[in-house]
């Protein structure tokens, strides 16, 4: 896991296709469903298709540690539980390639450094924009802001339903899938995650 978050996964691919090649790609897929790429209305779609794709995983070419890298000094005074929640994000997953839909929770005790807030959901948005699994991504923002920050600990929940659990498949849809990661304080301490939970769900 290490590797996904310290490197570019982009890196790791020796030689991305050229344009004209995924244009061509998304024509095959095109043609795979049934579809006549000659005809009007589809004749920009594979370039639509492709610069889609740019922003939609464009995790890959983000560095999570350089965003989290831009700290400051704790805020004076305050060193309690720092919890950003309803973080919507739209992700993909690995298996289908079809939206993940959902949100994230995350907190930090602070061990000296505070993140500025924005940040915290550009980390979910980093991970977001790649092809993904729902453990995958929560234990990858938690392991980031952990190895980062440095702080007491880090709790991340993340709900989300999958399309391709709605859709196709086995159509159910209004299911909702549940992933947390704890570190620190949050992983010894059964109040801190007791907390968590209860400013999560706004009684807090
Ligand atoms: N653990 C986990 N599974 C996921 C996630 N997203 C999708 N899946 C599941 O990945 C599995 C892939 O199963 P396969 O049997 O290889 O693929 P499939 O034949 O398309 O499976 P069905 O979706 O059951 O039709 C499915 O059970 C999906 O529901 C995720 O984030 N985490
Ligand atoms: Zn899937």
């Amino acid at each position: 896991m290490d590797a996904i978050i310290k490197n570019f996964p982009s890196d790791a691919v020796d030689t991305r296709p050229t344009l004209a090649e995924a244009e061509e790609a998304v024509r095959t897929l095109l043609r795979w469903a049934g579809d006549d790429v000659s005809r009007e209305g589809l004749a920009d779609t594979p370039k639509r298709v492709a610069a889609s794709y740019r922003e939609l995983f464009s995790g890959y070419d983000q560095d999570p540690e350089e965003v989290l890298g831009r700290t400051f000094e704790e805020v004076a005074g305050y060193d309690d539980i720092v919890l950003v929640k309803d973080i919507p994000f739209f992700s993909h997953c690995e298996h289908h390639m079809v939206p993940i839909i959902g949100k994230a929770h995350i907190a930090y005790l602070p061990g000296g450094k505070v993140l500025g807030l924005s940040k915290i959901a550009r980390v979910v948005e980093i991970f977001g924009r790649r092809l993904q699994t729902q453990e995958a991504m929560t234990a990858q923002v938690a392991s980031a802001i952990d190895g980062t920050l440095q702080p007491r600990g880090v709790a991340v929940m993340i709900e989300a339903e999958h399309l391709c659990m709605a859709m196709r498949g086995i159509q159910k849809q209004g299911s909702t899938t549940i992933t947390t990661t704890f570190t620190g304080a949050f992983k010894s301490d059964p109040h801190e995650q007791v907390r968590f939970m209860t400013l999560i769900r706004g009684r807090g």
